[in-house]
């Protein structure tokens, strides 16, 4: 190739106490290339983007941007040199409007005076590159995820980005947001900006990308183009060995007994639903963007109690009208947002793992509980294989991966009936999805139950031993294991009639 890398990073290396994150890695991107960069949780990706975004000083290496030497010291710095970095967790202000966010430290004036017509225009400009119908004047909070996306990304065209680093970005997506979101990047790719795609869906990677780099515990194993990528030789250089089971067996289909069963549940997002969850049994929950599968999950924790209905488990009813009822019942949540909802970030990753076990009484004595839960914990830490330098490390200094690790280890450890899960393997590497899948059957397979929200529907198939579909706050239907993603997109698009809540069961 002999265009000018619009980016090169050569020999770049890092070091945080007790981890090399980043070994002498070279990396470019040339202009209109969407470069993808694969890796374990913990490989170094977010480390090698934030050097590049100025957050992070890097001990060693060169950044050239159209062949020019630059150093940044500053966020601001790398922003003003055309480098948009689109986070995991999205940035925005979620009560101002869709054109203050946009304009956000970068308002137009004139003569002193902000001008809002000439941003209001702008805005609507950007909206429409972008391929969005989007009020500009709609507050943040009101736009779904996939949308407040397209607004981070509108926001970094209006600085005119040449080079856009996404990470993770459809991993809170479901299918057809996905697909919406790489057609905008295949866009952006035709306009000749240059695209640094990080993500831990495979299918995605090697339909989006025109070269694949992968990084190991820090270190460049290889860059490739697309062709002579195909997944199982990503998933071995990531990984280091082949993965073959990756979604585990079941060995007996689950019991009759009816663990938790649900008659008429309704809230501001459900409307009369009726489902059962067995003894032993992981049930799925999909839908597309607002069908109801979150505030399913809400109501089962009681976040957002459900208005009306009974729910019983193993036939006696309870109540569900507050967090605390939900966990004195049995039923333990992982939440979809781990750093809102999931972990106190300032605390040790051991301690937070702990924290679960902490607040239920008479489960150890106070010294019990220091030795015990602190060994027992570390173990199960080390099983999942999360990785950090010391379990006593502050848990916020995790990669991103293994954060969502230390929380499902906390679940997975508690003393709960029933867990109910949303996208449990969000931003999770291939091989620590495969060990998750493998403690969630460990889980049910003592007659427990895991209810588990996702929009990665390849999971839920290979996970699930039966996924409820939603649409517009009702089950529109129930699949079995064996079903195929475009089973649940047809019940998902609510395009075949509502059967009884337990059909097909
Ligand atoms: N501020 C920090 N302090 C200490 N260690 C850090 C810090 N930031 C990152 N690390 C460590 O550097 C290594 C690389 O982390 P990084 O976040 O780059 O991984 P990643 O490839 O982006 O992972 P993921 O897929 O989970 O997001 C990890 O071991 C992580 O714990």
């Amino acid at each position: 190739m002999t265009a000018v890398p619009a980016l090169s990073m050569t020999g770049i290396s890092k070091a945080f106490p007790g981890v090399r994150a980043l070994d002498d890695v070279d990396f470019e991107c040339l202009p209109g290339e969407v470069h993808a960069i694969c890796g374990e949780n913990g490989a170094g990706k977010s480390t090698l983007m934030k050097i590049l975004g100025g957050s992070y000083k890097p001990d060693a290496g060169a950044i050239h941007l159209a062949g020019k030497a630059v150093q940044f010291t500053h966020p601001r710095q790398a922003a003003e040199a055309g480098i948009a970095i689109i986070h995991q967790e999205l940035s925005l202000l979620p009560h101002r409007t869709v054109e203050e966010n946009i304009f956000m430290g970068h308002e137009l004036a004139r003569r002193g005076i902000l001008d809002k017509v000439a941003m209001r225009e702008r805005a609507a400009e950007l909206l429409r590159r972008v391929g969005a119908q989007i009020d500009p004047q709609a507050p943040v909070s009101s736009l779904s995820i996939a949308l407040q996306q397209v607004v981070e990304i509108a926001k970094a065209l209006l600085l005119d980005a040449r080079i856009l680093v996404m990470d993770e970005p459809t991993a809170a997506l479901d299918e057809r947001d996905s697909r919406t979101l790489l057609k905008l990047v295949d866009g952006l790719r035709g306009e000749g900006v240059s695209i640094v795609y990080i993500s831990h869906r495979m299918p995605e990677v090697t339909a989006i990308a025109d070269r694949i780099t992968i990084l190991k515990d820090g270190r460049k194993i290889w860059t490739r183009p697309r062709d002579a990528a195909p997944i199982s030789e990503i998933v071995r250089a990531m990984v280091g060995r082949d993965l073959k089971d990756f979604y585990p067996a079941v060995p007996v289909s689950p019991a009759d007994e009816v663990l938790l069963a649900i008659e008429g549940g309704m809230n501001a997002g459900l409307r009369d639903v009726a489902f059962n969850v067995r003894a032993g049994e992981i049930l799925g929950v999909a839908g597309l963007e607002d069908s109801g599968k979150g505030a399913l999950a809400q109501a089962l924790v009681g976040d957002v109690p459900f208005t009306s209905g009974t729910v019983a488990l193993r036939g006696q009813p309870i109540a569900l009208r507050t967090p605390r009822q939900a966990t004195a019942a049995g039923i333990g949540y992982l939440p979809g947002d781990r750093k809102r909802e999931g972990l106190a970030l300032r605390q040790s990753v051991r301690d937070n793992a702990l924290l679960t076990l902490r607040s239920m009484t008479g489960l150890f004595t106070r010294p019990q509980r220091g030795a015990l839960a602190h060994d027992a914990m570390d173990e199960r830490l080390r099983a999942m294989d999360v990785r950090a330098a010391d379990f006593g490390q502050e848990v916020g200094t995790l990669s991103g991966g293994n954060q969502q690790k230390a929380i499902i280890v906390r679940w997975l450890a508690q003393a709960s009936d029933i867990l109910v899960f949303v996208e449990p393997t969000r931003g999770i590497d291939i091989a620590a999805k495969a060990a998750i899948y493998e403690t969630m059957r460990a889980f049910t397979g003592s007659g427990r139950g895991i209810v588990v929200v996702s929009s990665d529907m390849p999971e839920l198939i290979g996970i699930a031993d039966r996924v409820l579909v939603m649409h517009q706050g009702r089950i529109s239907g129930v699949v079995r294991r064996g079903a195929s993603e475009e089973d649940i997109m047809h019940l998902a698009l609510g395009l075949a009639d509502a059967p009884s809540a337990e059909a097909g069961a």
